[in-house]
Order: structure tokens, then C-alpha cells, then sequence
């Protein structure tokens, strides 16, 4: 039995590689639509932010010579790919999904709007939420916080390639241990950085707690839904 009527999904860009250098693995994205689907049909309202990085990031942009804002466009963009991409993949699984960009580019996908999105999700259809929040110097998770609280989403799933918090990078340090709750203000105390801070902030401050969790063990998804603890929860104290 969920415990939320809507979430927002934070998908990273990165896994959508699975084993590959670069692009897009077609395991990785059925996966994620078959979990996806269960979760829509338990009954639970669900939108979604797509990362880029599998393809495109504004600040690697920079590092070659780009300028930061067109850079920044072309990681926006890498995730309108990565947006169409999950819809195909949820089409194939039987289930209703439409892409909702935050820059105008039909027939791609209709300009987003909060009543657009509300619309669709009260019709057991998936939002896929894509080009970030529109502007450069931003983040997918700043995006996915924005239109998580924008949404009246209950809560704002990260799914990722780890499995929650760590007292530090659990990449770079394998002592690292993991949390199951922690508060905002922790992680700002801890300078953690699993999350970018604006995002952190956005949901802080408009009381959107957050789960981080591992998207690419199957089925993680749908038991966080049903209220089992899976990953970390980042919330208020
Ligand atoms: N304290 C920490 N706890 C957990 N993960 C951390 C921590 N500090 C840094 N990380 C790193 O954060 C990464 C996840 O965040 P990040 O936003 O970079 O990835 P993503 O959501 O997968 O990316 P994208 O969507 O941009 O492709 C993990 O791969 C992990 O290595
Ligand atoms: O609101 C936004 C969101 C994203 N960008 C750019 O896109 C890439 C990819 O997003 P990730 O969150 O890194 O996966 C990002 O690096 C930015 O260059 C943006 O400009 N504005």
C-alpha cells in the first residue's frame, strides 16, 4: 500500500549509461520503466527530472573552451534527450507518459506548467519534466527540487548510483558510513555533497523531504513507496 499519492523521481543521467563510457544503455532505461510503472500503478501520482551528465555538462563544457551559458544550454538539452528516451521506454511498458519541457520547443514536448503537469499525473500519466529548470547555472537536482515543491510532490526521490548519504564520498572513501535520516541542517554542518546546496536548500525550505537511494537495484523504488526503509532521508528536524 503506498504511502505517497505523488512523488517526484530524480533519475540521474549518469546511470542511464549503465556499463557504457557515454549515452544511453536500453537495460538501464527498461528498468527504471518497469519500476516506474509499478509505482503508477499502485495508484501513486508520479513526475520525474532526468539528469544529463551520460551526455552533456555545462562546467566539463567550460573545462574545453565553451562558453558557460551555451555549455550549459547543451546539458539542458542532453536532457531532453535523456527525458524522450524514458518515455519511450515507459511507452513500451504499457504505461502513459508525456515530456513537459521548461523551454519552449514543440513539438518536442508542451511547454511546462504546474496545472499541465497536475493534469496529466490525475490521469495515471507520467510527467517527465525536462530541460532542467530552463536557465543556465543550474542543476538537474535544483530542477527536480523546484518542480517537486512546485508540484506539491510529497516527497523528492533521488535515485542514484549510491545507496543514500555517507559521512563522506562512499566513491572516494570506503570508511565512509551511511545515515538513515539526516536533517538539511546536518548536511550543510558536514559540508555533504551528494546534492547540490541550492537544491538542498529549495527543499529545506519548503519542507520537501528528500530519499536518496539506489536506482539500479530493482524493485528499491516501489518498496520506498510503500513506506520501507530504503536509502537515506534528508528531511527538517
Ligand atoms: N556524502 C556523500 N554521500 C553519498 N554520495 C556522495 C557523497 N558525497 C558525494 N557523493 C557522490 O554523489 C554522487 C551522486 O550525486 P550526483 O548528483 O553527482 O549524481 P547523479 O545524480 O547520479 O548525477 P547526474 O544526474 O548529474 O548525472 C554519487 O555518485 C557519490 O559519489
Ligand atoms: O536547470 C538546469 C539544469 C541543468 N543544466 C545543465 O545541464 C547539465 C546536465 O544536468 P545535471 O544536473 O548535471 O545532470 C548541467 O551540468 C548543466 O550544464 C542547466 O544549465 N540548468
Amino acid at each position: 500500500m503506498p504511502v505517497y499519492k505523488r512523488i517526484l523521481l530524480k533519475l540521474s543521467g549518469e546511470s542511464l549509461m549503465g556499463a557504457q563510457k557515454y549515452g544511453l544503455d536500453t537495460a538501464v532505461l527498461n528498468s527504471y520503466a518497469t519500476q516506474i510503472k509499478a509505482v503508477v500503478d499502485s495508484g501513486v501520482q508520479v513526475g520525474i527530472v532526468i539528469g544529463g551528465g551520460n551526455i552533456f555538462r555545462g562546467l566539463s563544457g567550460v573545462k574545453k573552451g565553451f562558453d558557460r551559458v551555451k555549455g550549459d544550454q547543451m546539458g539542458m538539452l542532453a536532457t531532453v534527450i535523456n527525458s524522450l528516451a524514458l518515455q519511450t521506454a515507459l511507452e513500451g511498458e504499457g504505461a502513459k507518459a508525456k515530456v513537459l519541457t521548461s523551454i519552449r520547443m514543440e513539438p518536442i514536448g508542451e511547454l511546462y506548467s504546474k496545472a499541465k503537469a497536475l493534469e496529466l499525473m490525475a490521469g495515471g500519466c507520467v510527467v517527465i519534466i525536462a530541460g532542467g529548470t530552463g536557465n543556465p547555472y543550474f542543476t538537474t537536482d535544483t530542477a527536480s527540487a523546484l518542480r517537486g515543491v512546485e508540484i506539491e510532490a510529497e516527497v523528492l526521490l533521488k535515485g542514484t548510483r549510491v545507496d543514500g548519504v555517507y559521512t563522506a564520498d562512499p566513491e572516494k572513501d570506503p570508511t565512509a558510513t551511511k545515515f538513515s535520516t539526516i536533517t538539511f541542517d546536518e548536511v550543510y554542518d558536514r559540508k555533504l555533497k551528494v546534492m547540490d546546496l541550492t537544491a538542498f536548500t529549495m527543499c529545506k525550505e519548503n519542507d520537501l523531504p528528500i530519499v536518496v537511494f539506489d536506482m539500479d537495484t530493482p524493485g528499491n523504488l516501489c518498496k520506498i513507496v510503500d513506506g520501507e526503509p530504503i536509502g537515506t532521508v534528508v528531511k527538517n528536524a
